[in-house]
């Protein structure tokens, strides 16, 4: 088997290839893991709320020891000895930082098997933090760029998604994320052949670096998504200033903002954001981890509650920001003393909010309310 050195990838390369058989490992049945990935420590808490979560990357929950097991199954070399190594990149200076090392560690991602292996470690951590509905983010563009085809990337994941209520208890979407330092010409393109493939997608989203890269680069985008009848947020506000924000909304009409934390900076647009029910998708610790805030004492959290917008708690990249949805929970309880009313409160929100059924929020929401709390 080939060797292939990781640690090349970029989120700033054009869509390129789409054969994997091209330049990935030898084709043909792909051995199972011998190794399961360790489970990250989780927290005993007395209550584990039903939550849906709207703001995941499932690229973001490549666990270090998956991230390992998944190079030696490939015959890639990671440019880290160890487990070790590799944790010690997880100091980032600010959202670039972790995209660098997160498009990177992409490469061990090269057979369906290993996209359907990283969904399912996702999925069934995630429903030990409660989740019981999941809309989840794949970035096509970034695996393109490294030669894996969309069949393989969207197949591997899909396939676990197909039966996630059986297996896990979690009803799950999957959502396209285009990279927006990317062309808007590089998603179309994307999209249309996602279109053709018949791929099961319900929406699509925007992600990647966001300053420099605003929501009027992707009108076209948007406005064939909803041609289509697919489902439309896009990330703003996270690191871009609220401007992004009120673009996102004009310009795509996106029906959720991912993060949309620096709205705060704009009374008149929280105001628009509470009357519109505008859900915002938001994740504290990745947001303290990016520096996007300096504290999670600091956080914006409580002063959205307390405007009366529609946010949930999500866990982004779990994998690299320290934690799942219920580590977000438990952290925002311990250290700004969020109460057990607010996090009900953001439960129903999350659940509301997500692009479920009506019966399958019903049923959710009803078990929220059956949760005793
Ligand atoms: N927090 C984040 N912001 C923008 N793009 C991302 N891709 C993965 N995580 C992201
Ligand atoms: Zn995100």
């Amino acid at each position: 088997m080939e060797t292939n050195d990781a640690g090349t990838g970029t989120g700033t390369e054009t869509a390129a290839g789409t054969d994997a058989a091209a330049t990935g490992p030898d084709s043909g049945e792909a051995p199972e893991l011998t190794e399961a990935p360790e489970l990250a420590e989780i927290p005993v808490e007395a209550h584990i709320l039903p939550v849906a979560e709207l703001h995941l990357h499932i690229e973001g929950t490549l666990e270090p020891e998956l991230i390992f097991a998944l190079a030696e199954r490939n015959g890639i070399k990671l440019p880290y000895a160890d487990l070790d190594e590799l944790r010690s990149r997880y100091e980032f200076t600010d959202l670039q930082s972790f995209l660098d090392l997160y498009y990177a560690n992409m490469a061990v991602l090269r057979t369906e098997q290993d996209f359907a292996d990283m969904t399912r470690a996702y999925l069934s951590r995630a429903a030990l933090a409660g989740v019981r509905h999941a809309e989840i983010m794949l970035d096509p563009q970034a695996h393109l760029s490294r030669g894996v085809s969309l069949e393989t990337c969207v197949n591997g994941v899909a396939s676990v998604l197909a039966g996630s209520q059986e297996e896990f208890g979690i009803s799950t979407l999957l959502i396209a994320a285009f990279l927006r330092d990317l062309s808007e010409d590089s998603a179309l393109e994307v999209l249309e052949q996602l279109l053709a493939l018949d791929a099961p997608i319900a929406g699509i989203g925007l992600d990647s670096a966001e300053v420099g890269n605003p929501p009027a680069k992707f009108q076209r985008l948007f406005a064939r998504a909803k041609d289509a009848g697919l489902h439309r947020i896009a990330h703003a506000g996270e690191e871009g200033p609220p401007s992004y924000i009120i673009d996102a909304l004009d310009l795509l009409d996106v029906e959720r903002i991912d993060h949309g934390i620096r709205c705060m900076e704009d009374p008149d647009l929280v105001e628009r954001l509470v009357d519109e029910l505008m859900p915002l998708t938001v994740c504290p610790l990745s947001n303290v981890r990016l520096r996007a805030v300096d504290t999670l004492a600091e956080h914006p959290l409580p002063a959205m509650l307390a405007a009366g917008l529609n946010v949930s708690v999500n866990s982004d990249d779990p994998a690299y920001f320290g934690g799942y949805v219920d580590d977000n929970f438990a952290q925002l309880k311990s250290v700004i003393g969020l109460s057990e009313f607010d996090c009900v409160r953001m439960a129903a929100n999350s659940i509301r909010s997500s692009f479920a059924t009506d019966e399958r929020k019903a049923e959710l929401l009803a078990e929220l309310a059956a949760s005793g709390v």
